[in-house]
This record gives structure tokens, C-alpha cells and sequence, in this order.
């Protein structure tokens, strides 16, 4: 017989706390101390059907994985289930009103047209998270000043009548040397998540780094893709090494084309318009007597499991559990560049994280411009593919990397801002914008096909001047949110 929702609703407080999510009910009682989002996340809904705040932040199998089945208490009569009256907050109305104004798809230019959209129209919380970098964002906003302190030495009187951008990485042709780089919790911007990026990247002939926090399951995301589309595994290393090998040989045997072992998050950052956005939503009681939620947005609350212990010594264990190609993710210096290619893994990517990690990390541009002639130096620059993502906006960025050396770049936030906008047309837009962009920059550099593309094309002088501690940049300034707590909530 299922529950009802009144007897749910007896169990409301923290002494005895029962939440519905998606048609079930759940005793989180024990677990609320657990919850690394905090205990009044849980509570606001304690009683009560909690799925639409669940969703977004939880991938589909973390109650099964987490908690223990003597707490699942089964099916949940939803027509008995009272859900409160949704009283439209001011916030919320102004929401609406930007959504009513905002400009339509074909007004979109660039990538960062979608950002200046997706910051009005997006929920506080989801753009909080896709937006903040760790600490005073520096890093965040070095990754792109980064790619305005390399100029081009343009070549003239080629013949660029036609213009071939295709190559190919870790072995597989793509239209384009752009891949969608692995960025948690798709549901937060777009109630069907992952699948959107899957979709608009087949259409593209790009290829989709499926993350470990997808709000999405893995095999939705796989099952979201046709034909012979790529997608490769981004993996956040757990401490139970077990679950760890499941998940890597699931993900081969559903076809994944590469494992991308993401080594610059032993911690996850500290990003505090997450933190800040989280606790406000939560319902911030600094001057309530009761102790102050411990809540540390999203990002912490999912990812209490990743294993701050890897080092080199368990890249023998990941080649004798898997035959994918494994790629470091998040190398940010030379030397370990080299201890790469000696550990015999098949790539790197150069990336700070898209500057939610480490403050004051340098982009991955830069790193690149650090690593290839030392490569080259030692006859190396072969050896593996190197990848660079963090702040790539334009076409010219992607250009002036593959310049240096790369053979591809990640991008991660232009993708999550189009598609909370507008959805899988506005990343297949996004898509086509780098395309036309691509077209045009390679001819006007004159190189007609991605293997002229070279070191002299490129002027690098200046790239390692941190001339200000804070890099000015629209990117950066505009994303700081107002501190000042808003009229209806002080
Ligand atoms: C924007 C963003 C990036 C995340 C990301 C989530 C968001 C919203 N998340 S995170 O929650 O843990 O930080 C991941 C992740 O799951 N795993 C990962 O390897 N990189 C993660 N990254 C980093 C991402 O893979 C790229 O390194 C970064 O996004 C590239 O910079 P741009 O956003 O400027 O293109």
C-alpha cells in the first residue's frame, strides 16, 4: 500500500525526517548530519516532495548509491501529496520579466553573447555555479585575457580558396578541433541536462566529454548519442577504488573513446558565489541563534567522495583496468608533462579547471606555450596529444592553440550558457558560430587546412606578462554578483 502524503508529512522535523523524490519516499533522518550540502537544505523540505530541488544537483542513482535501502520506503500516493501554492518571489517575477525581454537566438554573435544572456535569465543558483571560479577568480579571468596577450603574424597570397578545419583526436575525425569539455550538473541550466550537449555535438561532428557529475546517468548520455558519435569518460577518482574500476569498465564497454582522469581537484575549490547562492537559498540564519548551516554550495555537497590520495603511482593500476586511451586532465606544468608521457599515458590536458580550482594557476594557454618547445627540444612533441581548455570564446583562440602545438581545445561554459538560454538550438548555434569563425580566421591567417597552422603564425611575447594582479576583463567583472542582500530578503 503506498504512503500517503500526510503521513509523509508527520515526519517533518529533524528528529524524524522523511523527503519525496520522484514518487518515493526516503528517511534521510541519520543521513542529514552527512549531507555535505548542509542539514537546511534537507529540512526545507523535510515532510515534503522534494524532486525538483533533488534533480538538478543529484545525479539520477545517488539515492541507491547512498543511501541505505532500509531507508527507502516505498511509493509515495502523489495524488494525496499537498504541494504548496508556488508564490512567485519579486526575484523571480523580475526573472520572468528578463526571460520576456531577452533577445532571440539569431541575435546571438559570439560565445559571449550567450553569457550576457544566460547571467539575466538564468536561476541565481545555476548561475552561480556555472559562473564562479575559486577565490578572487583571477585565474578565472586570466584564462581569457590570456589568449589577448598572443597576436598573429598572418601569412599572405596563399591560396585559401578552400578551407579544411576537420583533424582528428585521440584517433577519432571531427569536423572541428573543439571538444565539450566535462562540466557537472547539466539539470541546473536545463531540466534535460547532458542529453542537450549530446544532441548538438552529434549534429557537429564534436566530440562530448561525459562528466562524473552529470545531473544525467552515464548510460543516458550514451544512449543520447547516434551512429558512430565519440564521446569520451571524464573521471573523478573515488576512494573506494572499486566503484572506481565499475564505472571505468562500464564506461568501455559502452563504447567510450577515452578516459580523461581529472588530477587537479584532489579538493574541490572554494567558489564563493556557489557557496554564497547556496546559503541564501538554503536561507541564510546568521542572525538566527540556531547554528549556521555548514552548507557549501553545490559544488561541495557532491563531491565528498573524490579521492584526494591519487598520484602517479595508480596510473599502472587505470592501464591494466582499461584499454581506452587515458588522458591526465588538469596538467599544469612542463615537468609533469614529461612524467606523463614516461608513465605512458596517450594525452594531457592543459587546464587550471576553467579557474575553479587553484587561484592564481596560469591558463592553460600559457602552459601550453611553456610545454611545446621543450617537447620539441627532446623530439617529444609527438609523443601525445596535447589539449588545452579554459577561457576558449573564439575561433582565434582555438587557432592560436593549435598554433603552439595542441590538438584540440575543451570548452565548457559558452556550451552551458547557450544551452540554458536557448536550449539545443542555441548550442548547435554556438557550434555553428565557431565554425563560421574557424572558416574565416584561417584564411585570414592564410593556412587552408589545420596541419599549416604552426609556431610563427603566432606572436607570444607577452603572454607571461601577469602585468595586474587582477586582469581587467568584461568576462570577469561582470560576473560578480551584487552583495547586497536583496530588498525582499532583508
Ligand atoms: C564551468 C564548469 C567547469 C567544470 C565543472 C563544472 C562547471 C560548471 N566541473 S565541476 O563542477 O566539478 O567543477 C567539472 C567536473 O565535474 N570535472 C572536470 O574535470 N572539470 C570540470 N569543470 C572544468 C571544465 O572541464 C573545463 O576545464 C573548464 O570549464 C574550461 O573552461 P571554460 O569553462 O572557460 O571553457
Amino acid at each position: 500500500m503506498p504512503l500517503t502524503g500526510k503521513e509523509v508529512a508527520e515526519h517533518n522535523s529533524s528528529k524524524s525526517c522523511w523527503v519525496i523524490v520522484h514518487g518515493k519516499a526516503y528517511d534521510v533522518t541519520e543521513f542529514l548530519p552527512e549531507h555535505p550540502g548542509g542539514t537546511k537544505i534537507i529540512l526545507k523540505y523535510a515532510g515534503k516532495d522534494a524532486t525538483e530541488e533533488f534533480e538538478p544537483i543529484h545525479p539520477p542513482d545517488t539515492l541507491d548509491k547512498y543511501l541505505d535501502q532500509s531507508k527507502h520506503l516505498g511509493d509515495v500516493d502523489m495524488e494525496t501529496v499537498k504541494h504548496e501554492e508556488k508564490v512567485e518571489t519579486p526575484e523571480e517575477k523580475e526573472r520572468q520579466d528578463r526571460i520576456a525581454r531577452m533577445p532571440g537566438l539569431e541575435q546571438c554573435y559570439n560565445l559571449m553573447d550567450f553569457e550576457a544572456v544566460a547571467k539575466n535569465v538564468m536561476k541565481r543558483t545555476a548561475w552561480a555555479y556555472y559562473s564562479s571560479g575559486a577565490d578572487d577568480e583571477i585565474t578565472l579571468r586570466e584564462n581569457h585575457a590570456a589568449f589577448h596577450k598572443i597576436w598573429f603574424r598572418p601569412r599572405i597570397l596563399v591560396d585559401v580558396e578552400k578551407v579544411d578545419f576537420s583533424t582528428t583526436m585521440l584517433g577519432t575525425k571531427v569536423d572541428i578541433p573543439f571538444y565539450v569539455t566535462a562540466t557537472a550538473l547539466g539539470k541546473l541550466g536545463n531540466p534535460e541536462g547532458e542529453v542537450v550537449l549530446t544532441r548538438a555535438a552529434r549534429k557537429h561532428k564534436v566530440i562530448q566529454m561525459i562528466p562524473t557529475l552529470a545531473s544525467c546517468s552515464f548510460d543516458e548520455i550514451m544512449d543520447a548519442a547516434e551512429g558512430d558519435q565519440v564521446q569520451w569518460m571524464q573521471l573523478y577518482v573515488n576512494k573506494d577504488r572499486s566503484i572506481t574500476k565499475k564505472i571505468v569498465q562500464h564506461a568501455e564497454s559502452r563504447g567510450c573513446k577515452g578516459l580523461f582522469l581529472t588530477v587537479d581537484a584532489p579538493q574541490l575549490g572554494r567558489r564563493e558565489k556557489d557557496m554564497r547562492t547556496k546559503f541564501t537559498e538554503a536561507g541564510s540564519n546568521i542572525q538566527s541563534s540556531s547554528q549556521t548551516d555548514n552548507s557549501q554550495g553545490a559544488a561541495r555537497a557532491i563531491s565528498s567522495f573524490i579521492d584526494p590520495g591519487l598520484s602517479w603511482k595508480d596510473i599502472p593500476w587505470f592501464q591494466s583496468i582499461t584499454k581506452m586511451p587515458i588522458i591526465l586532465k588538469g596538467v599544469q606544468r612542463v615537468e609533469d608533462v614529461i612524467r606523463a608521457i614516461e608513465s605512458g599515458v596517450q594525452g594531457v590536458v592543459l587546464s587550471n579547471h576553467g579557474g575553479r580550482q587553484l587561484d592564481f594557476a596560469r591558463s592553460g594557454i600559457e602552459v601550453l606555450a611553456e610545454v611545446m618547445p621543450v617537447l620539441r627540444e627532446r623530439g617529444w612533441e609527438n609523443r601525445i596529444e596535447i589539449f588545452v581548455d579554459g577561457g576558449v570564446r573564439r575561433a582565434t583562440d582555438i587557432i592560436k592553440a593549435l598554433c603552439l602545438g595542441a590538438k584540440g581545445v575543451g570548452i565548457g561554459r559558452p556550451f552551458l550558457y547557450a544551452m540554458s538560454a536557448y536550449g539545443q538550438p542555441g548550442v548547435e548555434r554556438a557550434m555553428q558560430l565557431l565554425k563560421d569563425e574557424m572558416e574565416m580566421n584561417m584564411r585570414l591567417i592564410g593556412c587552408s587546412s589545420i596541419d599549416q597552422l604552426n609556431p610563427t603564425l603566432v606572436d607570444t611575447r607577452g603572454l607571461s606578462a601577469h602585468y595586474t594582479g587582477v586582469p581587467t576583463d568584461n568576462l570577469g567583472l561582470s560576473v560578480y554578483d551584487p552583495l547586497i542582500t536583496p530588498k525582499e530578503k532583508a
